[in-house]
């Protein structure tokens, strides 16, 4: 796929039998209210006519599984596995979405957590889901769709667990009756391509969802959501994983490939229109029996920064039936942790410090500090940093998510960590916090900048943070690193997924745009939310048709995109 037009609103083929599919879907959910009339909550005023009926489909479950589909009782809908394979729609709009916004927002997360009665232990172990706003001149439609990895299904079909996923493993009879006996279960092709982890938008117009395996990077059709088919890497660098948030611009695809048999990183560019990865450099690690676990990883306009955690990949964890707290990885804190600085164009590691002791998953920003002359003088990385405590992963267990009572406060602490690396030479590196953590109520995690500023001095970051007591983040908050505040929002019982900052074209401010989420709500419902970056105020909302479960993180595919 060359480039991306909107062929139309929504497309023809996806309304066929609207009609009827929209009736039962209205008698299935009940709740969908309709108004042909928008008012503006603040002003009391007529905003916007909305067509009286919004164009949708469902696919209804087969009857197998809509008699089996069990959500546990009480659990917030964040939690719970979607309903149905497939829907999309109009929705109507609270509020005014700003004319100039036209492009999908994509969301890519873990949307069924259980095959039939067999229920998944772990956040990351749910079969990914795509959730799509399409914005357009003001009106908006939204739609979401099962992604079709091959672990996905096998899993439909055969009616269980075919693949290794984040927690689950396959009984050995499953996976390989499956695959045939030839494939062994501790092989990588028993390791799952369920891509629910993130989604880009190559420069060349191409969208992939990612996860931490390599064979689970997929391409869709951003307006359809369809699942076109593996993106195969046409390089030989082999491997099984890479950190699942690469760094795309329009001009290049740059990510890390952990090697599990000697502890390194290999840093790797590909071009848009091309399929080879081609390598820019390698790190050797410094510590410890294996590489440190790479999520994600930061860079600056002239470097790559490889960090190297302590929680390592652990060869003996990753073939277990049964997991670990750490799942395949291990804590070695007497391994150290280092941060490596790598040149972009020649490859050469310009510094590699030893840092305290860190565990993130996310990486915010980065960007070179100069000293009056212009001499860069030292390396400055962001990240939502967990105060070296690697209990949040298994926090992220459905079980424990699902259980929350609303009265008791476990959400571990977490900051903006700021790591300063000096380019002189020196061994050491510093972290600390950026603000005080009781701005974003100590907790921090899945956040975004204004692109335009990566790599660059910047001054926002939006993120999830806490009001407490909760067991995970509940707010979104907006961090101004450079007055050490943070602005919050918040909606009692609401759980938001990662605040998504889209630039107003032609704004010269770093924060003018909107940031997009999307709400899961108490009361079984949810809805896409707008807030107007700079103030960080409300300025749109979208019911959905049913309740959204818990998303990981999006992109933004402008209109017209690419189009020749
Ligand atoms: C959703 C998210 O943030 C992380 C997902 C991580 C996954 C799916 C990790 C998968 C893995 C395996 C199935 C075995 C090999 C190791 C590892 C990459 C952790
Ligand atoms: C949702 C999350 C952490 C929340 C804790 O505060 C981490 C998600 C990581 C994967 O993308
Ligand atoms: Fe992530």
């Amino acid at each position: 796929m060359a480039s991306i037009a909107f062929s139309s609103f929504v497309s023809q083929s996806d309304c066929t039998g609207m009609a009827s599919a929209w009736s039962s879907h209205k008698a299935k959910e009940g709740s969908f209210t309709r108004k042909n009339v928008i008012v503006c909550r603040r002003h009391d005023q007529v905003v916007r006519r909305v067509a009286t009926r919004p164009p949708a489909i469902t696919i209804p479950l087969p009857e197998k599984e809509r008699a089996t589909t069990k959500s546990p009782e009480r659990s917030h809908v964040a939690w719970t596995s979607i309903r149905h394979p497939r829907w999309e729609g109009e929705l109507t709009v609270e509020g005014e979405i700003p004319l100039w916004l036209n492009g999908i927002y994509l969301r890519n997360g873990p949307g069924l957590w259980h095959i039939d009665d067999y229920n998944f232990r772990h956040l990351f172990d749910g079969y990914a889901m795509m959730v799509k706003l399409q914005f357009e001149n003001g009106r908006l439609v939204a739609g979401h769709r099962q992604i079709e990895s091959e672990a996905y299904k096998a899993a439909m079909k055969n009616r269980r667990l075919c693949y290794r996923e984040f927690s689950e493993v396959p009984k050995p009879g499953n996976f390989l009756s499956y695959v045939g006996e030839l494939a062994s279960l501790f092989s990588g092709a028993s390791l799952t391509d369920n891509s629910n982890t993130g989604v880009v938008g190559l420069g060349d117009g191409r969208v992939v969802c990612l996860t931490e395996t390599q064979k689970g990077s997929i391409m869709i059709n951003p307006v359809t959501l369809e699942t076109i088919g593996k993106f195969e890497y046409s390089d030989s660098l082999g491997g099984l994983i890479h950190s699942a948030h690469p760094i795309v611009t329009d001009s290049e695809f740059l990510t890390l490939l952990p090697d599990l048999i000697n502890p390194g990183y290999l840093v790797v560019r590909m071009e848009p229109g091309s399929n080879e990865r081609k390598v820019i450099g390698r790190v050797n690690c410094r510590g410890g029996p294996a590489p440190g676990w790479v999520h994600s990883f930061p860079v600056t306009e002239n470097y790559i920064i490889v960090p190297e955690m302590p929680l390592r990949y652990c060869a003996q964890n990753l073939l277990r039936a049964e997991p670990t707290p750490l799942y395949k990885f291990q804590w070695h804190p007497e391994s150290k942790a280092y941060l490596h600085v790598m040149c972009k164009t020649s490859g050469k590691i310009v510094t590699s410090v030893e840092v305290p002791l860190f565990v993130t998953f996310h990486f915010i920003n980065a960007y070179e500090e100069r000293d009056e002359d212009g001499r860069v003088v030292a390396v400055i990385a962001d990240c939502c940093e967990h105060n070296a405590d690697t209990t949040i992963l298994d926090k992220l267990r459905l079980q424990n998510l699902r259980s929350y009572s609303g009265s008791h406060d476990v959400l571990p602490d977490a900051r903006v960590g700021r790591f300063t690396i000096p380019l002189d030479g020196s061994p050491y590196g510093k972290l600390e916090a950026a603000l005080d953590p009781d701005e974003h109520g100590r907790g921090m995690d899945m956040c975004s900048i204004n692109p335009a500023v990566l790599g660059k001095k910047y001054r926002y970051a939006y993120a999830c943070g806490a009001r407490r007591p909760c067991n995970f983040p509940n707010t979104l908050t907006k961090i101004d690193l450079e007055k050490k505040i943070a602005n919050n929002w918040h909606e009692e019982g609401a759980i938001p997924s990662e605040p998504y900052f889209v630039a107003r074209p032609g704004a010269t401010k770093e924060d003018d745009g909107v940031v997009i989420s999307m709400i899961s709500q108490k009361n079984g419902e949810g809805y896409a939310l707008l807030l107007d970056a700079s103030t960080f105020e409300e300025i749109a909302r979208a019911k959905f048709p049913y309740g959204l479960p818990y998303g990981l993180h999006g992109c933004w595919v402008p209109k017209n995109h690419n189009k020749p």
